[in-house]
Order: C-alpha cells, then structure tokens, then sequence
C-alpha cells in the first residue's frame, strides 16, 4: 500500500469565527491536490462551524479525553469530536505531556479512546532539547513510541507525528539526515511490533515546517507527511507546504 502524502495544520489556540474563511479558502485548494490528504485541527470551538464549510474538508480536534462522558469538566470527549464533525485527533502532541503533565499511558488511552470512537489518531512524540544535544533523541522518542502506541489498531487509522521540542515555533529545524533517522528509527520499531504493515502507517515530521523547508523536509526518508503550526493559520502560508507535498507524488 503506497502511502499517501498527509499535511496537517494544527491550529493550537488560535481561531476564532473569522478565521474560518482561510479554513475554506484552504480546502478549496487541497481538493486540487487530489494526491495528498490534507486536514485541519483548529480548536473545538471551531470544530462543527470548520467541518460544515461548503468547501468541505477534513477536519480534527488536537486532544480528547479517555472516557467519553462523565464528570470531567472543561473536558471534551473523543465521541464529541466525531459528533461534532472531526474525523481524526491529535494525541501527545508536546504542549499536551508537557503543559498538563500527560503521560505515556495517559496518551495511549486517549488514542485507544479515539480509535473507539471511530476517529483516526495523530500520536506525537519528539525529544526535548537537552535529550537531542545528549545524543540520546532515538532511544527517547522510540521508548515514547513503544510506551504510547494503542493495543491493536487500524493500520489505516493511525499516524504517529516526530516533533522534536526544541524545533517547534522556534524557526529550528533538525538536519534532513537527523529526521530521516529518527523516521527510518520509529518505522522499525513499528516493525518491531506490528510486523510488515508497519510500512502502511504514516510517518509525520512537525516543527517549524513552511513553505520553504517543505519540500526538502517531505522528501527526507520515512517522511509521509507534515504536521504543521504557525504556518498553517493562513491559506497563503499553508497552501505551499501542500503544495510541496503534491510535487513529490
Ligand atoms: O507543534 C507543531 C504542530 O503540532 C509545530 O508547530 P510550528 O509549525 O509552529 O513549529
């Protein structure tokens, strides 16, 4: 199975009504790109009004909850999200393990939670600064992989995002021979687990990514996609990146 060219734009906190015309403008110009899937996760205020544009386009939230329902207040549940029109989520993304404390464990049941529910799952993983400089970032993001990966999933279903820390919002990115390594490092530990369909499951690079670096960063080995930041919050600087990936089907 050839895997297929996946860009991701994670809105973070940041959206309000009025974005959603870059939202539109954005699918409206991936359905040109026939080749590569693209999606975006703006926050779950956004969530149903994003999934409803005329436009039409794939649309995720960027955390969920493990139960779905119950006494959680301000939580928001993976059966929600579908409910409200989101097809994937993210789970573990950085600021998630490392601004509320969420573990390993804490991750694998969200996307366990998020499988049941029926969404697909972004799983990220990625080292911080001090690990990358010891020289230890491949035992640590493949230790996060082995420990956060779900029991049992749809190959199809399940994309794991490499985003080390230290690149995210800062304009650093690692060199093109470091996230192949990394990528070429997570896909056998995948093998390692799942056997050969491991080969199926998309490899996403995330930190940093714009329109110039794009291309170089999507073509790196093991690299099936971006998930993306600052630079997918408008049209003009998202739609470059998706256009880079088109360029390499
Ligand atoms: O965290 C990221 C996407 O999840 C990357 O953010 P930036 O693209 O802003 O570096």
């Amino acid at each position: 199975m050839a895997r297929r060219k996946y860009v991701v734009g994670n809105w973070k906190m940041n959206g309000l009504t009025e974005a959603l015309g870059e939202a539109g403008a954005i699918f409206a110009a991936a359905r040109g790109h026939a080749a590569v899937d693209v999606a975006l996760c703006p926050p779950f205020t956004l969530i149903g009004a994003m999934a409803a544009l005329p436009e039409g386009g794939t649309v995720g939230g960027q955390d969920c909850h493990v139960q779905a329902s119950g006494a959680f207040t301000g939580s928001v549940s993976a059966p929600m999200l579908a409910d409200a029109g989101a097809r994937l989520v993210i789970v573990g993304h950085s600021e998630r393990r490392e601004g509320y404390g969420e573990s390993d464990g804490d991750v694998k049941a969200k996307a366990e939670a998020a499988l049941a529910a029926g969404l697909s799952v972004i799983l990220c993983v990625g080292e911080p600064r001090k690990v990358r400089e010891s020289g230890d970032a491949i035992d640590y993001v493949l230790a996060q992989v082995r420990q956060s990966l779900p029991d049992g999933f749809d190959r199809s279903r399940l994309a794991i995002a490499y985003e080390p820390i230290w690149a995210i919002g800062t304009g650093l990115v690692p060199t093109i021979e470091d996230v192949a390594a990394m990528h070429g490092s997570i896909r056998a530990a995948l093998t390692e687990r799942i056997g050969a369909g491991a080969a199926d499951l998309r490899l996403l690079y995330g930190g940093s990514v714009n329109g110039e670096n794009a291309a170089e960063l999507l073509g790196a080995g093991d690299v099936d996609g971006a998930l993306v930041g600052g630079a997918s919050l408008t049209a003009a600087k998202f739609l470059p990146i998706v256009e880079a990936a088109a360029g390499l089907e």
